[in-house]
């Protein structure tokens, strides 16, 4: 079924923000229409049996790489829309490293354009923070904003320059939108290839010191401090960053972060291999690292779990370690991989995944509602039990650079609706 007509889903147990309980849910023209027990199938009407299976309002990932316009030969805006599907996900924010940068109105609008043509998610182009990603000149702020803009980030890179950081906040604040760094001072990574420690030390391979995430953590804290603008923290990975996020939080600063699936189920010890599948931004850190952002998650201090699916054409992975670029996919994985490694109750991690980072966007008007009569049906069904592996051959996304395979996975989506219509039924996308 591609078109909303009306659609019945019986028997799941149903989570959202405001608890678990099993219902049967009724969809038509986009929105919920009934939430009950005992309902049954009009004549003609799409039924799905979900006994055993999850429902939940649609994952909403805050840090996906589409490389579209630019990269096409590694995801195209509809090949990463389709993953996102598959991966359960109805919204996703697209980091605007692309070529062009997203740091202009016709940009982000070619972008949500092409998310909307694809019709297999909503996509919701993040801005750049600075010209080309380039550090030196703020993108126009306001302009992007008024484009519906909500998150700004240089991803890829994170704001070197102090000053030039701390206008940016000081700019967001008044327009309502939020700064999301990637936190990395340069000086300190210079030709690093993975994390600086006892397995670096071991390869003679050079390292990323974990202060160099952490000592931009703690600027762009005391600027929040300063300005009173929010900032959110992509791709957490060290046990610093969580304990200066988690300090930051207490002082009731408005500060949020993300850690991704990688970050929380795998450790530097694979870089043995040599292989350049597993080198990544910032990079994969010690197990004390993980335990750590794990526990950030399970105490609320990290509030999303955010992929960084960062696509590359095989070719590019095929080189040596100091030639690859960095980064991995995430959308089909993620679920499985937080319901594998995180020892947290399942409404949580669905908060992790849906709700929280809806919230963090500025979409929570549309994505991570709760499933009640009136909301918009953005959905997904999915078995939480179920054990499964990734096969790169079958992903969707256009690119096959999974850290994952061999990597016991847990809870896979069957089922995702996006504006009451299925994108993914059976696991299979419908388009
Ligand atoms: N995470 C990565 O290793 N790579 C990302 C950039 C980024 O997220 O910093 C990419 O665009 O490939
Ligand atoms: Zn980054
Ligand atoms: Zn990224």
């Amino acid at each position: 079924m591609t078109d909303s007509t009306s659609l019945l889903i019986t028997g799941a147990n149903v989570i959202d923000a405001t608890g678990e309980r099993l219902a049967d849910v009724r969809i038509a023209d986009g929105t919920i229409t009934d939430v009950a027990t005992g309902l049954t199938a009009a004549d003609g009407e799409h039924h799905i049996d979900a006994a055993g299976l999850t429902l939940t309002p649609g994952f909403v990932d805050l840090h996906t790489h589409l490389r579209e316009p630019g990269k096409e030969e590694a995801e195209t805006i509809e090949t990463g829309s389709r993953a996102a599907a598959k991966g359960g996900y109805t919204a996703v924010v697209a980091m605007p490293n692309t070529d062009p940068t997203q740091d202009s109105v016709s940009v982000v609008d070619f972008v949500r354009r092409q998310g909307q043509l694809a019709g297999l998610c909503d996509v919701y182009p993040s801005g750049s923070i600075t010209v080309g990603r380039q550090g030196t000149q703020l993108t126009p702020f306001g302009e992007l904003s008024e484009a519906g803009v909500k998150l700004f980030t240089d991803d890829g890179n994170g704001v070197q320059d102090a000053l030039l950081m701390r206008r940016a906040f000081e700019y967001a604040k008044g327009l309502g939108v939020t700064m999301a760094q990637h936190c990395e001072v340069e000086q300190l990574t210079g030709g690093a290839v993975m994390h600086e420690g006892d397995c670096c030390s071991h390869l003679g391979l050079p390292g990323w010191p974990s202060l160099a995430e952490e000592l931009m953590v703690h600027r762009d804290i005391e600027l929040v401090r300063l300005t009173g603008a929010p900032a959110h923290f992509l791709h957490l990975s060290t046990m610093k960053s969580v304990e200066l996020v988690r300090a930051a939080k207490a002082d009731g600063l408005p500060v949020t972060a993300e850690a991704t699936p990688h970050h929380i189920s795998l450790t530097d010890e694979l870089l043995r291999s040599y292989s350049a599948i597993y080198k990544v931004n910032p990079p994969l850190r010690t197990m004390d690292d993980v335990t750590a952002v794990r526990e950030g998650l399970r105490d609320g201090t990290i509030d999303a779990v955010a992929t960084d699916h960062a696509p590359h054409v095989p070719e590019s992975k095929e080189q040596p370690l100091d030639q690859a670029p960095p980064g991995m996919l995430g959308l089909e994985t993620a679920l499985g991989v937080c319901i594998a490694h995180l020892d947290m109750p399942l409404v949580d991690i669905v908060a992790a995944l849906s709700w929280k980072p809806a919230a963090i966007a500025g979409i929570d008007d549309v994505h991570g509602r709760p499933v009640a009569v009136g909301e918009p049906a953005n959905l997904t069904l999915f078995d939480a039990d179920v054990s499964w592996e990734v096969v790169p051959a079958e992903l969707a996304s256009k690119s096959r650079n999974t850290p994952f395979v061999g990597v016991p996975l847990r809870g896979r989506t069957t089922h995702t609706i996006l504006d009451g219509t299925l994108t993914v039924e059976n696991g299979t996308p419908t388009r």
